[in-house]
Formats: C-alpha cells, structure tokens, sequence
C-alpha cells in the first residue's frame, strides 16, 4: 500500500516589519521567513473517504484550540485540493502535532502545506503551480510560504515570496511559555509607525553575521504581544541570557521566541538548561533550515 509521509516543519519569522495597512485592515509585513527541523508530520494513504487521525504531544490541544463547528486545516486542504483536480476527496490522513498550537510558527500553515504535498503524490495529481499557490494563500497567509519550502522574503499579507539567500548553518532554540495569544488581538493592540521593508539580500558568512543582520531588524509585533501575555517578555529575557545565544526574538504573532546560535551543542545546552528551570514551558533545540525537508 502507499503510503505517503511528508514532514511539517515550523516557519519562523526571523524578523517581521509592519510595513501598511490593507484597505480590509490586513497588514502589509516584510518578513525573513525560514523552517526549523523541528515540527509536524503528516501520512496519508488511500482510503474510501476521508479521515483525519491526530495523535503527537500536542493532538488534545488542537482539539482544544479548534472552535466549534470549525475543520482542522489539513481535512480543508484537502477537499479544496480535490475539488480542484476534480476528483473525490478519499484518504486516511494522520497529524502527528509536536509543535504547540496557535504559537506564531505556522503548525496549521505547515501541515496544509504538508497536506497539499502529500495528496499530490498519493491521488497523482499536479495542479499547476500559480494554482497550488493561490489555493494555498486561500487556506492561509503563511502556507504558500510553507508549500515553497525555501526561506523567503515574504511580503504583503504572505503573496509575495522571494527566495532569500541561503542562510548559514546555525540552530535554533524555540521556546513557548505555553500562553495563547490571539493573533487578530496582537495587530489590533499594536501601535506605532510602520516600519521600511527590509528583506534580507546578502548570504551571511556564519551565525554571528546572520545575528547581526537579524538585529538590524526587528519583528514590530513584539511589544504588542508582551502587552497581552507578559510571559513572552520573560521567555526572551531567559533565552537573551543563554550561554551562546546571539540574538532572542519572538516569531509571528507569539508566543514561540527563538534563540540564535551558533553550534548544536550550545544550542541543546540551552534547551537542556531551560527545560530545567522552567519544566511548564515548551522548548526545542532544531537546526535552522534554509530548505524545508523533503
Ligand atoms: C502573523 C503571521 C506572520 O507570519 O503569523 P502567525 O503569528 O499567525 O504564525 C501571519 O501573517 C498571520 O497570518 P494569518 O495566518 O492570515 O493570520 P490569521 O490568524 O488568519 O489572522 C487573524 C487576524 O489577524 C489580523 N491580521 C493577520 C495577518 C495580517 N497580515 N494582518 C492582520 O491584520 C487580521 O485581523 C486577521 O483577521
Ligand atoms: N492542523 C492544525 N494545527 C494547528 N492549528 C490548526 C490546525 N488546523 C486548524 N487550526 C486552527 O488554526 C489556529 C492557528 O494555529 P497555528 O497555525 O498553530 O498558529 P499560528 O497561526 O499562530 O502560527 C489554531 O488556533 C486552530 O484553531
């Protein structure tokens, strides 16, 4: 039987810049965009209809997190991509969630993308590209992005994707205090100009050189976020103050805050350490990915 499994890897925004407003009062962002090797998986294989299985440390709270009444992104995937290749929607899908929901690294956005990916192969279909994008945008702002699989500059509400240089090696700490916040709340609650647009045009040498480039920029949604979850504020001090660490920053909307650095074993160190000190909050030490596996 075939059975198809593609990895949901984490995006995280390097930096994001609030740049506009839409007249529908979406924001226009500039965004560095990358994937972490930490992050979802998803299987499908054939099936008479469709079936959705979510197991993984995190499956109880997505079922939490989904309201009433409203579908898992990856069962929505699939039936806009059936509808699109014009054929019935029939597989047996398996979500295995590792990564915390609602937290500002895309797990629904990668596991559509996932999704997207893996029904291609198992139904044998291969909608054009611009279609597989637009119906990407359609399931949400970050899953062309995650589809692309290539770290991006992303920008308008998540449209415009231009492949950024490849990035150094270096590895990623993401931390979660395990708070939700609302990313609707977060834009609303954010004050201030905009900011310039700033994507990232030049490959940096090494870790310290992408630190540098980073801290050049910023991501303008996190002063927002600490204001409705003071946590967040405490998770980029701890991670700041990590032996190695070179640069801290929240990704997305929050409440995910990433650690910059150099060397694997620093970077599993710190992990280490702050699984330690703050057993409550949620930590990963992933290497960052310019590529998304595949
Ligand atoms: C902020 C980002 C950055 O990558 O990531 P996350 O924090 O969600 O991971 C994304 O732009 C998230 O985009 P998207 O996936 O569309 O966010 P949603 O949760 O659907 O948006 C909820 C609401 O946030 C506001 N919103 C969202 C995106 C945007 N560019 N401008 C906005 O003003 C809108 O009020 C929207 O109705
Ligand atoms: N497979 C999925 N994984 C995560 N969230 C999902 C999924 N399907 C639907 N959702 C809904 O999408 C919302 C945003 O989740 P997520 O993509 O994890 O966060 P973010 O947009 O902050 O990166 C969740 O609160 C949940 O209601």
């Amino acid at each position: 039987m075939t059975v198809v499994v593609v990895e949901a890897p984490a995006k995280v925004n390097l930096s994001l810049h609030v740049v506009g407003r839409r007249d529908d009062g979406y924001h226009l962002l500039d965004s560095l965009i990358a994937f972490a090797g930490v992050g979802d998986t998803l299987t499908a294989a054939p099936a008479e209809d469709l079936a959705l299985h979510v197991d993984g440390p995190f499956a109880e709270a997505l079922a939490a997190a989904l309201p009433a009444g409203a579908e898992n992104i990856v069962l929505k995937a699939a039936r806009r991509l059936a509808e699109a290749a014009g054929i019935a929607p029939r597989a047996r899908l398996t979500l295995t969630k590792r990564l915390p929901v609602a937290a500002g690294i895309g797990g629904g956005s990668a596991d559509a993308a996932a999704a997207l990916l893996a029904l291609c192969r198992l139904w044998d279909v291969a909608p054009p590209r611009e279609d597989l994008m637009a119906l990407a945008l359609g399931l949400g702002a970050d899953v062309p992005v995650c589809l692309q699989g290539r770290a991006a500059n992303v920008s308008g509400v998540g449209e415009g994707i231009i492949d950024a240089p490849t990035l150094p090696p270096a590895w990623l700490v993401l931390v979660n205090p395990l708070v939700a916040v609302s990313t609707p709340e977060v834009f609303r609650a954010r004050r201030g100009r905009f900011n310039q647009a700033a994507p990232l045009t030049e490959a940096p040498a090494d870790a310290a050189a992408l630190a540098e480039a980073l801290r050049a920029r910023a991501n303008d949604l996190t002063k927002a976020a600490v204001t409705l979850a003071p946590e967040i504020g405490t998770v980029l001090v701890d991670i700041g103050a990590l032996p190695g660490c070179l640069l801290a920053r929240m990704s997305g909307s929050g409440a995910t805050c990433f650690g910059l650095f150099a060397a694997e074993a620093e970077a599993r160190a710190a992990a280490a350490a702050l699984a330690q000190t703050r057993p409550e909050w949620w930590s990963a030490a992933a290497p960052l990915l310019s590529d998304r596996p595949r």
